[in-house]
């Protein structure tokens, strides 16, 4: 029976499981990755770094981050296979659709097999997400063939090199660094949740990690930071924004990029992105999106009571990077699929399918009636 003291609707306030990957608000508004602030992490660690800690428990010292670096980088190039693949889908299709497909088809042409070698298939995926999905956008847009190497060590700055076809700057590089940091673990949300399901009746990694992105594409969950980035993408001031939302609450409009299933006052991963968003603006030396983004935010607090999540500020800094809105939630991939690894590899060692009960709402047992008979 659903306890309704918790609300049951959405499975909130259920504990679905034990994790020792990350805490979600358990210190008021808090982000612990095994242990450590999101904020201290953002600021002082590198994304590889922090891939590390989650698939591995521990932070890496300088030796190990430096094979590990290394080893991420001579794992980026495609299979030919990959590649004609890639080629085949149109320009029109969703950029999140390309990678659920790009993980699936690599899932057929690398399988798994037994779990051994689970890590390196979770690196394997970390490596080359950024090469599948900036492949398609190339070759699809601007009908180039790139190499998906690149002489950049880090994951974001890679991904920048492979759009923009050369190294970003170093601003840039941190920004990107700071971002993947920031999206990439987050205890039982619906796309981890989604994993750990699948890896629960000991399927594959590429199929955990293909279903997680399918759940992540939605509007509410990553794919909010495209919305929010056609939203406010529009707005030629602060007095625009605010008569525009106005508007669309007065309409029961959902304003993405707000709001959150779990923290009630603020995302604690807000006040960082918008610190580099502002970063951004100045280099940009056009501070209009920033500018709509705050009114948005304060008068989406003064009139509702709701904060920005990790999502809104997001859409703003990659703008300012030149990074088209359809690539903002597959960068979301490149980054939380080290949390999902983390999980599936976290399920296997201790698992039992995850198979819950649901209260019936339908019609009482009933005679069935021949085809013959019915009205
Ligand atoms: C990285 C991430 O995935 S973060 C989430 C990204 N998603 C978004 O930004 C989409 C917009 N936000 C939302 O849809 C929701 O806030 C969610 C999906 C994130 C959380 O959903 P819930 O847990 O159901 O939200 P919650 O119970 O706190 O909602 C309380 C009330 O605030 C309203 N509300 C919540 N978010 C918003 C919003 N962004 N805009 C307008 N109203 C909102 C709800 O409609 C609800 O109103 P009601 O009680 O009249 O029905
Ligand atoms: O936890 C959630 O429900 C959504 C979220 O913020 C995330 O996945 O980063």
């Amino acid at each position: 029976m659903v306890d309704k003291a918790l609300g049951g609707a959405g499975l909130r306030g259920q504990v679905a499981g034990q994790t020792s990957i990350c805490t979600v608000g358990t210190a008021g508004n808090g982000l612990h990755y095994r242990g450590y602030d999101i904020e201290t992490l953002a600021d002082k660690a590198c994304f590889e770094e922090v891939a590390y800690l989650l698939l591995r428990g521990e932070l890496p010292n300088e030796a190990e981050l430096g094979a590990y670096k290394t080893k991420l980088k001579g794992m980026r190039k495609l299979p030919a296979t990959l590649c004609e693949m890639l080629e085949k889908i149109p320009a029109d299709a969703h950029p999140m659709d390309v990678l659920r497909t790009g993980c699936s088809a690599l899932g057929n042409l690398e399988q798994e097999g037994d779990f051994s070698a689970q890590m390196d298939v979770s690196d394997r995926l970390l490596a080359t997400f950024p090469g599948i999905i900036n492949y398609w956008y190339r070759f699809s847009h601007d009908g180039v063939r790139i190499d998906t190497d690149s002489d950049c060590d880090s994951i974001g700055g890679h991904f920048l090199a492979l759009l923009h076809g050369k190294a970003p700057s170093a601003l840039f590089e941190k920004v990107m660094n700071v971002s993947l940091i920031l999206y990439a673990e987050h205890e039982f949300n619906a796309s981890t949740f989604t994993a750990r399901v699948c890896a629960s009746t000991l399927s594959d990694m590429h199929s955990c990690v293909t279903a997680a992105i399918g759940s992540l594409r939605g509007p509410l969950h990553g794919g909010a930071n495209e919305m929010a980035m056609a939203m406010i993408e529009h707005w030629a001031s602060e007095e625009e924004a605010v008569s525009r939302l106005n508007a669309m609450l007065e309409q029961k409009e959902k304003i993405m990029g707000f709001g959150h299933a779990i923290y009630r006052t603020k995302d604690p991963r807000n006040a960082v992105i918008k610190y580099w968003s502002k970063a951004l603006a100045r280099d940009f030396g056009d501070d209009r999106l920033y500018r709509v983004s705050e009114a948005t935010e304060q008068f989406m607090w003064e009139k509702k009571q709701l904060f920005p999540n990790a999502d809104f500020f997001h859409a703003s800094a990659y703008h300012y990077m030149g990074i088209p809105t359809k690539l903002f939630t597959p960068i979301f991939v490149c980054s939380r699929v080290s949390g999902w690894t983390a999980h599936v590899m976290e399920q296997r060692a201790n698992n039992r399918i995850i198979r819950p009960s649901a209260e019936y709402t339908g019609p009482d047992i009933r005679e069935f009636v021949a085809l013959e008979n019915r009205a």
